[in-house]
């Protein structure tokens, strides 16, 4: 059975990955927080709801990495790279669903995991995933004639804009269509700013109240409009997949997988 430890296990995301682990019939082998967190030493079970589990929220990484088969990391992205780090010493395997990472942070996680097996992906969902699938697709089909525009929308707690999620889409979008997202993607609009390019991805970001997480890619022609819309109404899809990511993680090759890795839609 593999044994799993959770980083962020007072998060929003931890505690529902703690729930999502022992009901895949995992055992949960270690909570971590960081130091100082006033959660420090309370059964991790308990906090996320669940019952008792006899796993007390640690702040000790080293003990808790030492421990497990798997670290499942929602934290940030400076939190997971240490994280990443340490896993790699310790020939741990590791899945991280934190986002927010510049190109270097991704850069030097695909360095770090080339010693052990690890999964990087801003969204956890088989839905989302599915819909990378088909956005490539679509971009394909309509090639340049259509506008792309994404938009985003989440709760008044996210720390990163544009979501993850919102600038793999804008990725995959335009990779299909030939176009360096670092290049076109317009993440803001104000006063007179001329008229729209051909090339450019627009990305808006909606911030509020609980909205788990909706994501909008709008193709915009003449006379007509394609959107294809994922709208996630619990974060359990999210923990699922990430328990999803760490039982399959064990035991590979060394390497930095995604999502699309896991499920098989590559
Ligand atoms: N890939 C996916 O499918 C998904 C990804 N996410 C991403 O996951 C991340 C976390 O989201 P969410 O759970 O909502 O955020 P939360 O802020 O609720 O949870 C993060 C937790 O990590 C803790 N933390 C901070 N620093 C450390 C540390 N050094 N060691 C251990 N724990 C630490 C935080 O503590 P404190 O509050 O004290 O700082 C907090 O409890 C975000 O980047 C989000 O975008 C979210 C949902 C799905
Ligand atoms: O912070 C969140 O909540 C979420 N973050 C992820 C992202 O940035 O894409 C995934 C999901 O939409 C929820």
């Amino acid at each position: 059975m593999v044994k799993i430890a959770v980083c962020g296990a007072a998060g929003r995301m931890g505690q529902r990955i703690i729930v999502a682990a022992k009901e895949a019939g995992c055992t949960v082998s270690g909570a971590l927080e960081r130091p100082g967190h006033e959660l420090v030493g309370q059964d991790a079970g308990l906090i996320a709801g669940c019952g008792v589990l006899g796993v007390n929220i640690s702040d000790d990484l080293n003990a808790v990495v030492a421990g497990c088969d798997v670290l499942i990391d929602f934290t940030t992205p400076k939190v997971s790279l240490k994280n990443l780090e340490v896993c790699a010493l310790k020939k741990k395997s590791i899945v991280i669903g934190s986002t927010g990472f510049t190109p270097e942070e991704r850069a030097l996680a695909a360095e770090l995991a080339k010693e052990i097996p690890a999964v990087l992906a801003p969204n956890m969902s088989v839905g989302v995933n599915v819909c990378f699938k088909i956005l490539k697709d679509v971009a394909k089909t309509l090639g340049d004639d259509f506008d792309v525009e994404i938009v985003e929308l989440h709760h008044n707690k996210k720390k990163d804009a544009p979501s993850g999620t919102a600038v793999r889409m804008g990725e995959v979008v335009a990779e299909a269509l030939g176009r360096d997202y670092n290049q076109v993607a317009n993440y803001h609009r104000e006063g007179i700013c001329g008229e729209r390019t051909k090339e450019e991805i627009g990305m808006q970001t909606v911030r509020g109240g609980d909205i788990v997480g909706e994501h909008t890619v709008y193709f915009i022609g003449m006379g007509e409009r394609i959107e294809i819309s994922h709208r996630a109404m619990t974060r359990d899809m999210f923990s699922r997949g990430s328990v999803r990511a760490a039982q399959w993680v064990v035991g590979k090759a060394p390497g930095l997988y995604d999502m699309q890795d896991v499920l098989g839609l590559k």
